[in-house]
Protein backbone atom coordinates (compact mmCIF):
# COMPACT_ATOMS: atom_id res chain seq x y z
CA UNK A 1 0.00 0.00 0.00
CA UNK A 2 1.43 3.59 -0.97
CA UNK A 3 2.26 5.60 2.09
CA UNK A 4 -0.32 8.38 3.05
CA UNK A 5 -0.03 11.87 1.56
CA UNK A 6 0.41 14.73 4.33
CA UNK A 7 1.06 18.33 3.56
CA UNK A 8 2.33 20.23 5.22
CA UNK A 9 1.52 23.90 4.76
CA UNK A 10 2.66 26.19 7.08
CA UNK A 11 6.60 25.94 8.82
CA UNK A 12 7.22 23.68 11.26
CA UNK A 13 10.24 22.87 13.01
CA UNK A 14 11.99 19.69 11.10
CA UNK A 15 12.23 18.07 14.25
CA UNK A 16 9.13 17.95 15.13
CA UNK A 17 7.70 16.08 12.10
CA UNK A 18 10.64 13.87 11.86
CA UNK A 19 8.16 11.02 13.25
CA UNK A 20 5.97 12.17 10.37
CA UNK A 21 8.27 11.49 7.51
CA UNK A 22 9.38 7.41 8.50
CA UNK A 23 5.78 6.42 7.90
CA UNK A 24 4.16 9.28 5.53
CA UNK A 25 5.02 10.74 2.23
CA UNK A 26 5.49 14.42 3.66
CA UNK A 27 4.60 17.12 0.72
CA UNK A 28 5.61 20.78 1.66
CA UNK A 29 3.81 23.22 -0.16
CA UNK A 30 3.57 27.04 1.24
CA UNK A 31 -0.43 27.44 1.87
CA UNK A 32 -0.40 30.90 0.84
CA UNK A 33 -0.03 30.15 -2.63
CA UNK A 34 -3.26 28.30 -3.00
CA UNK A 35 -2.66 27.63 -6.94
CA UNK A 36 0.44 25.47 -5.39
CA UNK A 37 -1.91 24.81 -2.28
CA UNK A 38 -4.40 22.97 -4.98
CA UNK A 39 -2.14 21.42 -7.02
CA UNK A 40 -0.82 19.38 -4.13
CA UNK A 41 -4.42 18.42 -2.45
CA UNK A 42 -5.30 16.11 -5.03
CA UNK A 43 -3.04 13.18 -3.17
CA UNK A 44 -3.58 14.23 0.15
CA UNK A 45 -4.48 11.94 3.23
CA UNK A 46 -3.56 14.62 5.49
CA UNK A 47 -3.16 18.52 5.25
CA UNK A 48 -1.44 20.06 8.54
CA UNK A 49 -1.94 24.12 8.88
CA UNK A 50 -0.92 26.58 10.98
CA UNK A 51 -2.41 29.84 10.31
CA UNK A 52 -1.26 30.90 7.26
CA UNK A 53 -3.43 28.34 5.69
CA UNK A 54 -7.28 29.72 5.03
CA UNK A 55 -9.28 25.88 4.79
CA UNK A 56 -11.83 26.42 3.13
CA UNK A 57 -14.32 25.10 1.06
CA UNK A 58 -12.58 25.37 -1.54
CA UNK A 59 -9.66 24.16 -0.32
CA UNK A 60 -11.59 20.02 1.29
CA UNK A 61 -13.72 20.24 -2.89
CA UNK A 62 -9.82 20.04 -3.83
CA UNK A 63 -8.84 17.21 -1.39
CA UNK A 64 -11.44 13.90 -2.31
CA UNK A 65 -9.03 12.00 -0.09
CA UNK A 66 -8.50 13.88 2.62
CA UNK A 67 -9.10 12.13 5.80
CA UNK A 68 -7.44 14.66 8.51
CA UNK A 69 -7.04 18.44 9.01
CA UNK A 70 -4.48 19.50 11.63
CA UNK A 71 -3.66 22.64 13.05
CA UNK A 72 -0.61 22.75 14.74
CA UNK A 73 -2.01 25.31 17.68
CA UNK A 74 -5.09 26.26 19.53
CA UNK A 75 -7.30 28.63 17.18
CA UNK A 76 -9.40 26.92 14.39
CA UNK A 77 -10.80 29.63 12.59
CA UNK A 78 -9.41 29.84 9.56
CA UNK A 79 -10.41 25.87 8.82
CA UNK A 80 -13.90 25.60 7.58
CA UNK A 81 -15.12 22.91 10.73
CA UNK A 82 -18.46 22.50 9.74
CA UNK A 83 -17.85 21.46 6.22
CA UNK A 84 -15.06 19.16 6.82
CA UNK A 85 -16.76 17.63 9.56
CA UNK A 86 -19.77 17.02 7.21
CA UNK A 87 -17.33 15.20 4.65
CA UNK A 88 -16.32 12.88 7.60
CA UNK A 89 -12.74 14.50 7.61
CA UNK A 90 -11.39 14.53 11.16
CA UNK A 91 -10.26 18.33 12.19
CA UNK A 92 -7.95 18.33 15.58
CA UNK A 93 -5.45 20.64 17.15
CA UNK A 94 -2.77 21.15 19.29
CA UNK A 95 -4.61 22.75 21.88
CA UNK A 96 -1.87 23.09 25.23
CA UNK A 97 1.31 23.55 22.74
CA UNK A 98 1.35 27.29 22.91
CA UNK A 99 -0.31 28.42 25.85
CA UNK A 100 2.66 29.54 27.99
CA UNK A 101 4.57 31.57 24.95
CA UNK A 102 0.97 33.33 24.12
CA UNK A 103 0.92 33.86 28.06
CA UNK A 104 4.78 35.41 28.34
CA UNK A 105 3.91 38.01 24.91
CA UNK A 106 0.86 39.07 26.64
CA UNK A 107 3.22 40.10 29.65
CA UNK A 108 5.82 41.60 27.28
CA UNK A 109 2.81 43.60 25.30
CA UNK A 110 1.26 44.91 28.47
CA UNK A 111 4.54 46.22 29.89
CA UNK A 112 5.51 47.77 26.37
CA UNK A 113 2.31 49.71 25.88
CA UNK A 114 1.87 51.29 29.51
CA UNK A 115 5.88 52.01 28.94
CA UNK A 116 5.64 53.36 25.38
CA UNK A 117 8.21 50.93 24.28
CA UNK A 118 7.48 51.89 20.57
CA UNK A 119 7.55 55.43 21.00
CA UNK A 120 10.65 54.93 22.99
CA UNK A 121 12.18 53.17 20.20
CA UNK A 122 11.18 55.27 17.11
CA UNK A 123 12.12 58.28 19.24
CA UNK A 124 15.69 57.11 19.70
CA UNK A 125 15.72 55.83 15.62
CA UNK A 126 15.15 59.26 15.11
CA UNK A 127 17.94 60.73 16.96
CA UNK A 128 15.62 62.01 19.57
CA UNK A 129 15.84 61.64 23.31
CA UNK A 130 11.99 62.54 24.69
CA UNK A 131 11.82 61.07 27.87
CA UNK A 132 9.13 63.50 29.49
CA UNK A 133 6.44 62.56 26.98
CA UNK A 134 6.86 58.95 27.07
CA UNK A 135 6.18 59.05 31.39
CA UNK A 136 4.39 55.87 31.91
CA UNK A 137 2.45 54.07 34.64
CA UNK A 138 3.19 51.40 37.57
CA UNK A 139 1.33 47.73 36.90
CA UNK A 140 1.16 47.10 40.86
CA UNK A 141 -2.05 48.67 42.36
CA UNK A 142 -3.99 49.24 39.18
CA UNK A 143 -6.65 46.85 37.35
CA UNK A 144 -6.24 44.01 34.78
CA UNK A 145 -9.42 42.73 32.94
CA UNK A 146 -9.50 39.85 31.12
CA UNK A 147 -11.70 38.53 28.46
CA UNK A 148 -11.70 34.49 28.34
CA UNK A 149 -10.30 32.64 30.95
CA UNK A 150 -9.17 29.59 29.43
CA UNK A 151 -5.72 28.34 29.38
CA UNK A 152 -3.85 31.52 28.11
CA UNK A 153 -6.31 33.71 30.24
CA UNK A 154 -5.46 31.47 33.40
CA UNK A 155 -1.81 31.98 32.56
CA UNK A 156 -1.80 35.79 32.40
CA UNK A 157 -3.86 35.74 35.03
CA UNK A 158 -0.86 34.02 37.55
CA UNK A 159 1.87 36.17 35.79
CA UNK A 160 0.17 39.48 36.17
CA UNK A 161 -0.67 38.84 40.18
CA UNK A 162 2.71 38.65 40.37
CA UNK A 163 2.96 42.33 39.40
CA UNK A 164 0.66 43.01 41.85
CA UNK A 165 -2.56 43.65 39.82
CA UNK A 166 -6.14 42.92 40.80
CA UNK A 167 -7.50 41.02 38.48
CA UNK A 168 -11.14 41.07 36.78
CA UNK A 169 -12.17 38.56 34.36
CA UNK A 170 -15.26 38.06 32.04
CA UNK A 171 -16.04 34.50 30.70
CA UNK A 172 -19.79 33.45 30.58
CA UNK A 173 -18.39 29.86 29.97
CA UNK A 174 -15.90 29.15 32.41
CA UNK A 175 -16.90 26.75 34.80
CA UNK A 176 -14.48 27.99 38.05
CA UNK A 177 -12.52 31.08 37.98
CA UNK A 178 -10.25 30.69 41.09
CA UNK A 179 -10.58 32.50 44.48
CA UNK A 180 -7.94 35.22 43.45
CA UNK A 181 -10.05 36.68 40.48
CA UNK A 182 -13.34 38.80 40.00
CA UNK A 183 -15.84 37.43 37.65
CA UNK A 184 -17.30 40.59 36.23
CA UNK A 185 -19.87 41.12 33.62
CA UNK A 186 -18.21 42.56 29.94
CA UNK A 187 -19.02 46.16 30.49
CA UNK A 188 -18.22 46.26 34.39
CA UNK A 189 -14.70 44.75 32.95
CA UNK A 190 -14.31 47.40 30.18
CA UNK A 191 -15.17 50.20 32.46
CA UNK A 192 -13.31 49.14 35.67
CA UNK A 193 -9.75 48.12 33.95
CA UNK A 194 -6.42 49.99 33.16
CA UNK A 195 -5.43 46.83 31.08
CA UNK A 196 -7.53 45.09 29.19
CA UNK A 197 -6.25 41.51 27.34
CA UNK A 198 -8.51 39.42 24.96
CA UNK A 199 -7.72 35.38 25.12
CA UNK A 200 -11.24 34.32 23.86
CA UNK A 201 -11.62 32.72 20.28
CA UNK A 202 -13.18 34.30 17.27
CA UNK A 203 -16.33 32.75 16.17
CA UNK A 204 -19.42 34.35 14.42
CA UNK A 205 -20.42 35.34 18.59
CA UNK A 206 -17.25 36.89 19.08
CA UNK A 207 -16.54 38.89 15.80
CA UNK A 208 -16.62 42.74 16.67
CA UNK A 209 -17.33 41.84 20.36
CA UNK A 210 -15.26 45.09 21.02
CA UNK A 211 -16.66 48.03 18.96
CA UNK A 212 -17.20 51.44 19.44
CA UNK A 213 -19.71 51.51 22.32
CA UNK A 214 -17.16 48.74 24.36
CA UNK A 215 -13.92 51.21 23.50
CA UNK A 216 -16.33 54.13 25.00
CA UNK A 217 -17.01 52.21 28.52
CA UNK A 218 -13.03 52.08 28.49
CA UNK A 219 -10.89 54.65 30.97
CA UNK A 220 -8.98 57.23 28.48
CA UNK A 221 -5.76 56.12 30.54
CA UNK A 222 -6.63 52.24 29.89
CA UNK A 223 -4.80 50.03 27.33
CA UNK A 224 -6.20 47.12 24.85
CA UNK A 225 -4.23 43.87 24.41
CA UNK A 226 -5.22 41.61 21.75
CA UNK A 227 -3.12 38.20 21.53
CA UNK A 228 -6.19 36.57 20.11
CA UNK A 229 -7.91 37.08 17.26
CA UNK A 230 -7.74 40.23 15.21
CA UNK A 231 -11.75 40.16 14.05
CA UNK A 232 -12.96 40.32 17.48
CA UNK A 233 -11.93 44.22 17.77
CA UNK A 234 -13.40 46.28 15.42
CA UNK A 235 -9.81 48.17 14.01
CA UNK A 236 -11.91 51.42 12.73
CA UNK A 237 -13.42 52.18 16.09
CA UNK A 238 -10.09 50.84 18.04
CA UNK A 239 -7.72 53.23 15.67
CA UNK A 240 -10.17 56.11 16.35
CA UNK A 241 -10.73 55.68 19.64
CA UNK A 242 -6.75 55.67 20.28
CA UNK A 243 -6.21 58.69 17.47
CA UNK A 244 -8.27 60.54 19.75
CA UNK A 245 -6.53 60.41 23.19
CA UNK A 246 -9.88 58.26 23.89
CA UNK A 247 -7.93 55.16 24.65
CA UNK A 248 -4.37 55.05 26.21
CA UNK A 249 -2.81 52.51 24.14
CA UNK A 250 -2.91 49.17 22.41
CA UNK A 251 -0.76 46.19 21.76
CA UNK A 252 -1.97 44.27 19.06
CA UNK A 253 -0.18 40.42 18.02
CA UNK A 254 -3.27 39.67 15.51
CA UNK A 255 -5.00 41.81 12.99
CA UNK A 256 -8.27 41.62 11.08
CA UNK A 257 -6.44 40.72 7.80
CA UNK A 258 -2.77 39.30 8.17
CA UNK A 259 -0.73 40.56 6.99
CA UNK A 260 -2.07 43.37 7.74
CA UNK A 261 -0.50 45.74 4.82
CA UNK A 262 -0.25 49.77 5.61
CA UNK A 263 -3.24 49.57 8.25
CA UNK A 264 -3.76 52.64 9.67
CA UNK A 265 -3.14 52.17 13.25
CA UNK A 266 0.20 50.80 12.83
CA UNK A 267 1.21 54.35 12.21
CA UNK A 268 0.19 55.43 14.99
CA UNK A 269 2.45 56.26 18.45
CA UNK A 270 0.16 54.65 20.80
CA UNK A 271 0.13 51.30 19.71
CA UNK A 272 2.82 48.43 20.08
CA UNK A 273 1.87 45.85 17.06
CA UNK A 274 3.76 42.42 16.18
CA UNK A 275 3.50 40.11 13.39
CA UNK A 276 1.13 37.24 14.81
CA UNK A 277 4.13 36.09 17.24
CA UNK A 278 2.33 34.73 20.26
CA UNK A 279 3.39 31.25 19.29
CA UNK A 280 6.24 31.84 17.33
CA UNK A 281 8.94 30.38 20.19
CA UNK A 282 10.85 27.19 19.65
CA UNK A 283 9.41 25.49 22.44
CA UNK A 284 5.95 25.93 21.26
CA UNK A 285 6.39 25.13 17.92
CA UNK A 286 8.45 21.74 18.70
CA UNK A 287 5.41 20.80 20.84
CA UNK A 288 2.63 22.05 18.53
CA UNK A 289 4.31 20.09 15.84
CA UNK A 290 5.32 16.67 17.89
CA UNK A 291 1.34 16.69 19.41
CA UNK A 292 -0.58 16.87 15.66
CA UNK A 293 1.85 14.39 14.43
CA UNK A 294 1.29 11.72 17.05
CA UNK A 295 -2.15 12.70 16.22
CA UNK A 296 -2.39 12.64 12.60
CA UNK A 297 -0.21 9.20 12.76
CA UNK A 298 -3.04 8.10 15.21
CA UNK A 299 -5.81 8.83 12.40
CA UNK A 300 -3.86 7.59 9.54
CA UNK A 301 -2.38 4.24 11.07
CA UNK A 302 -4.38 3.53 13.60
CA UNK A 303 -2.95 0.54 15.69
CA UNK A 304 -5.02 -2.88 14.83
CA UNK A 305 -6.82 -3.64 17.98
CA UNK A 306 -6.23 -7.84 18.07
CA UNK A 307 -9.61 -9.42 18.55
CA UNK A 308 -10.69 -10.71 22.07
CA UNK A 309 -9.59 -14.22 22.60
CA UNK A 310 -12.34 -16.79 23.93
CA UNK A 311 -12.03 -17.64 27.95
N1 LIG B 1 -1.51 34.99 19.30
C1 LIG B 1 -1.31 33.69 19.13
O1 LIG B 1 -0.35 33.25 18.54
C2 LIG B 1 -2.30 32.74 19.74
C3 LIG B 1 -1.86 31.48 20.18
C4 LIG B 1 -2.79 30.63 20.79
C5 LIG B 1 -4.11 31.01 20.90
N2 LIG B 1 -4.49 32.22 20.39
C6 LIG B 1 -5.90 32.64 20.48
O2 LIG B 1 -6.23 32.73 21.84
C7 LIG B 1 -7.49 32.12 22.04
C8 LIG B 1 -7.53 31.56 23.45
O3 LIG B 1 -6.64 30.46 23.54
P1 LIG B 1 -6.80 29.42 24.75
O4 LIG B 1 -5.83 28.35 24.50
O5 LIG B 1 -6.79 30.14 26.04
O6 LIG B 1 -8.28 28.89 24.45
P2 LIG B 1 -9.30 28.27 25.51
O7 LIG B 1 -10.35 27.60 24.70
O8 LIG B 1 -8.58 27.51 26.55
O9 LIG B 1 -9.94 29.57 26.22
C9 LIG B 1 -10.83 30.43 25.59
C10 LIG B 1 -11.80 30.92 26.64
O10 LIG B 1 -12.62 31.94 26.05
C11 LIG B 1 -13.90 31.81 26.63
N3 LIG B 1 -14.89 32.52 25.84
C12 LIG B 1 -15.54 32.11 24.73
N4 LIG B 1 -16.41 33.07 24.33
C13 LIG B 1 -16.27 34.09 25.21
C14 LIG B 1 -16.91 35.36 25.33
N5 LIG B 1 -17.84 35.77 24.47
N6 LIG B 1 -16.53 36.16 26.34
C15 LIG B 1 -15.58 35.77 27.22
N7 LIG B 1 -14.97 34.57 27.17
C16 LIG B 1 -15.31 33.75 26.17
C17 LIG B 1 -14.12 30.30 26.73
O11 LIG B 1 -15.13 29.99 27.68
C18 LIG B 1 -12.74 29.82 27.16
O12 LIG B 1 -12.64 29.71 28.57
C19 LIG B 1 -7.59 31.05 20.94
O13 LIG B 1 -8.93 30.81 20.58
C20 LIG B 1 -6.82 31.66 19.81
O14 LIG B 1 -7.68 32.36 18.93
C21 LIG B 1 -3.63 33.09 19.84
O1 LIG C 1 0.39 29.48 13.71
C1 LIG C 1 0.75 30.22 14.60
O2 LIG C 1 1.90 30.40 14.96
C2 LIG C 1 -0.32 30.97 15.39
C3 LIG C 1 -0.93 30.10 16.41
C4 LIG C 1 -2.03 30.70 17.20
O3 LIG C 1 -2.66 31.77 16.64
C5 LIG C 1 -2.99 29.64 17.64
O4 LIG C 1 -4.20 29.84 17.55
O5 LIG C 1 -2.51 28.61 18.12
Amino acid sequence: MPAPVVIVSDVLPGDSIAALRSVCDVRHVDGRDRPALFAALPDADALIVRSGTRVDAEVLDRAPGLRVVARAGVGLDNVDTDTARARGITVLNAPDSNTVSVAELTVALIVSSVRHLTAGMRSLANGEWRRAELTGVELAGRTLGIVGYGRVGRQVARRLAAFDMHILVHDPYADTLGDDVHPTGLDELLTASDVVTLHLPKTPRTAGLIGARELSLMKPTAHLVNAARGGIVDETALHRALRDGRLAGAALDVFATEPPGTSPLLALPNVVAVPHLGASTHDAQLRAGQEVVRKVLAELTPVAVPAPTAV
